[in-house]
């Protein structure tokens, strides 16, 4: 599966998105190291503290099938942004735990600007465990 294919994955599970009120659609596809996809979607809530975002129900997904922290090589996410969408804090730190600093984090839009960049890239300084010490 190359950046392509993973950000039209993406934009599949963008469709699915839950947004009735910000409007705002988001898309994430995680990419195992070995091979499998999963989806994710923001889910929104009356009680707008409880929205989740597109990246963290994509790696929780794939930790409730069976993934562990470490097993992901590349997430993609997609969002209606005037550049590469910019991941909120909370994902930050989830991407940060679940892929490792290591996992690839590929940011996009729907006019296709494309920024590639690591969770570690994107969270500097960040409260982090290693796996081996967890
Ligand atoms: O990277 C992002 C940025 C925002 N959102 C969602 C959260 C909320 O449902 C909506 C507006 O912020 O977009 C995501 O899912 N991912
Ligand atoms: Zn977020």
């Amino acid at each position: 599966m190359n950046q392509q294919q993973l950000i039209q994955e993406a934009t599949q599970a963008r469709q699915k998105a839950y947004a009735p009120y910000s409007r705002f659609l988001v898309g994430a596809a995680v990419l195992t190291h070995d091979g499998r996809v999963f989806h994710g979607c923001n889910v929104e809530n009356a009680s707008y503290g409880l929205c989740n975002c597109a990246e963290r129900t994509a790696l929780f997904s794939a930790i409730a099938a069976g993934c562990r922290p470490g097993d992901f090589k590349t997430i993609a996410v997609i969002g209606d942004t005037d550049g590469p969408i910019a991941p909120c804090g909370a994902c930050r730190q989830v991407m940060i735990e679940m892929g490792t600093p290591a996992m690839e984090v590929v940011l996009t839009n729907l006019k296709q600007d494309v920024e590639i960049t690591t969770a570690g890239a994107l969270l500097p300084g960040a409260f982090y465990l290693d796996p081996n010490e967890r």
